[in-house]
């Protein structure tokens, strides 16, 4: 379904994964505007057996590192419940600007197309857990790089950043150097 041949993964990700996840995509160009190629996951999700697959093989990987996972909303929320659900830990939810109840702790960011802002409640953090950190898709770098801020804010350690897919042409891994960033594909 897609250009595999130009893709690759991190080092410290399994090639079968990478695979799983490049058979289950779609691309479709000019979304959500022009000159954005839309790296769409939802043919992933609604292959139950892959995707039973690829939240097993992140569980594998993770297992016994972690004590929570943050989702970034919103397609990071499908990755992050199964997941925590899967270790048997608690998830997190770092939320667009104005879904979540106080009190909240907030910070503004870019994205490849548009602005936004992130807010996480920090009462739900664990004071010196662990915390993956979790998404679809790794850009620009912004909701990540404002993603880990907050969690760091409510005094949690982001012990890692998974993303299923990562475009490298857009600089995201370059904001967040120093730090372990599994992408499951990058292209
Ligand atoms: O690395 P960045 O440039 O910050 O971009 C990556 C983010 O952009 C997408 O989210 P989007 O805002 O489209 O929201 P959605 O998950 O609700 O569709 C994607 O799911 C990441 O969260
Ligand atoms: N090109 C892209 N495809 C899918 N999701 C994205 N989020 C940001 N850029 C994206």
């Amino acid at each position: 379904m897609t250009s595999a041949t130009t893709a690759g993964h991190s080092e410290t990700i399994c090639e079968d994964l990478t695979r799983l996840v490049l058979d289950n995509l779609r691309e479709i160009p000019d979304f959500p505007e022009p000159g954005v190629l839309f790296r769409d996951i939802t043919p992933l999700l609604a292959n139950g057996p892959a995707f039973v697959s690829l939240v097993d093989g992140l569980a594998d990987h993770y297992r016994g590192r972690i004590d929570a996972v943050a989702g970034l909303e919103s397609r990071g929320f499908i990755l992050a419940a199964p997941l925590a659900v899967r270790l048997g830990i608690g998830m997190l939810t770092v939320r667009k600007s104005g879904k979540l109840p106080g009190p909240v702790i907030g910070v503004d960011y870019d994205l490849e197309y548009g602005s936004a802002r992130m807010e996480l409640r920090p009462e739900t953090v664990q004071p010196g857990s662990r915390v993956l950190v979790i998404d679809d898709v790794l850009a620009t770098g912004g909701t990540a790089a404002a993603s880990i801020s907050l969690i760091e804010q409510a005094g949690a350690r982001v012990e890692a950043i998974c993303m299923l897919l990562e475009l490298r042409d857009l600089g995201g891994r370059a904001r967040l150097e120093g730090r372990e960033v599994d992408s499951v594909v990058i292209f």
